[in-house]
């Protein structure tokens, strides 16, 4: 049972069973203070402290399951949520509440390395495989290039091998399935990352209340995912050169330090990444004990 000041009514949320997201939509909500305990096997499982229930299905399913009001919420790739909401012609039955910082890749147009390649004008009349089409004839339509489109579920990238295809537009991050298959990617037509969509129709108030505390809690996991602590000693004279020196760090607290006038310490939160170049700087500029921590969560 939910403590006492939550809702009642309970959010349906759903998430990959598993593949590229699974992990990533758990520990987010895990971060958020969700726990939920028991295996995934069972489909459909209740989190323990919250209102809230989540539904393992494939990715696929997510946008229609949201978009048809099945569940509240979804945590899906923006690359099939686009896909899918062509597909239907309502690209407005759903909302995109807070995009994420996971599942980063692009949909990309790819052709065999030896094949000569200018500009987007020679796709046209070649037959090109993809699990996206609607993605792809949006892309060639704005393009003004006519091809084919060669639906398949998956494994586009041995097509062209095959004779299925001449061309793939298919999933790329790292780049490496690509090399695998002696493919090399030539057009991007679609950034993705996975996103939080809910259902179009408002929530009622129970509900709508526990989403807002999930995103507040979700805001303040990415919020401080690209934040820092950094605590360090600095000489008085060169205060002023070390502050400049610290990314993103608007208020820093200067405190005396004891035994040493000459010094003080210098705590800030910076909101960008605390490189070694930028370590280096701060030691140069007479910084000393200069310690950098992750913070977990933020609320401002
Ligand atoms: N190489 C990648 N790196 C990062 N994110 C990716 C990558 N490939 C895909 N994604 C993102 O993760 C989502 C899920 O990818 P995955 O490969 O697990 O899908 P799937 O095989 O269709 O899974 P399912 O069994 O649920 O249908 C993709 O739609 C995309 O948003
Ligand atoms: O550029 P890379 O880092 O190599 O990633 C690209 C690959 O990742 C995805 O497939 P995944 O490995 O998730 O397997 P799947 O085809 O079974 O979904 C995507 O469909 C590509 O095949
Ligand atoms: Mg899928």
């Amino acid at each position: 049972m939910p403590p006492a000041n939550l809702p009642k009514d309970r959010l349906r949320l759903a998430v990959q069973k598993s593949g590229r997201l699974h992990t990533d939509s758990m520990d987010l909500l895990k971060a958020c203070g969700i726990k939920i305990k028991s295996p995934k096997e069972k489909l459909l499982l209740h989190a323990d402290n919250f209102p809230l229930d989540l539904l393992f299905v494939r990715d696929d399913d997510i946008p229609q399951l949201v978009m048809d009001g099945v569940c509240d919420l979804g945590i899906v790739g923006q690359n099939v949520l686009e896909e899918s909401a062509l597909e239907r012609g309502t690209a407005n039955a759903y909302v995109s509440e807070r995009v994420l910082d996971f599942g980063g890749c692009r949909l990309a147009i790819a052709l065999p390395e030896e094949r000569p390649y200018a500009s987007v004008k020679d796709l046209a009349g070649l037959r090109i495989a993809t699990s996206y089409p609607q993605l792809t004839k949006r892309y060639l339509a704005q393009q003004g290039v006519s091809a084919d489109v060669v639906t398949l579920s998956g494994s586009v990238e041995i097509a062209p091998r095959l004779g299925l295809a001449d061309v793939i537009c298919d999933l790329v991050s790292s780049g490496s399935t690509l090399e695998a298959n002696k493919l090399r990617a030539v057009e991007t037509i679609f950034k993705s990352t996975a996103a939080l969509i809910r259902n179009a129709r408002p929530l009622n108030a129970e509900k709508a209340h526990a989403l807002e505390i999930i995103l507040r809690r979700l805001d303040g996991v990415q919020k401080a995912a690209g934040t820092k602590y950094i605590m360090l000693h600095a000489p008085k004279a060169n205060l002023a050169a070390i502050k400049a020196l610290l990314p993103g760090s608007e208020n820093p607290t200067v405190l005396p330090l004891a035994g040493d006038d000459s010094k003080v310490a210098l705590h800030a939160v910076c909101s960008e990444d605390v490189f070694w170049e930028t370590m280096d700087a701060l030691k140069k500029a007479g910084a000393s004990s200069i310690l950098v921590l992750p913070i977990e969560k933020m609320m401002l």
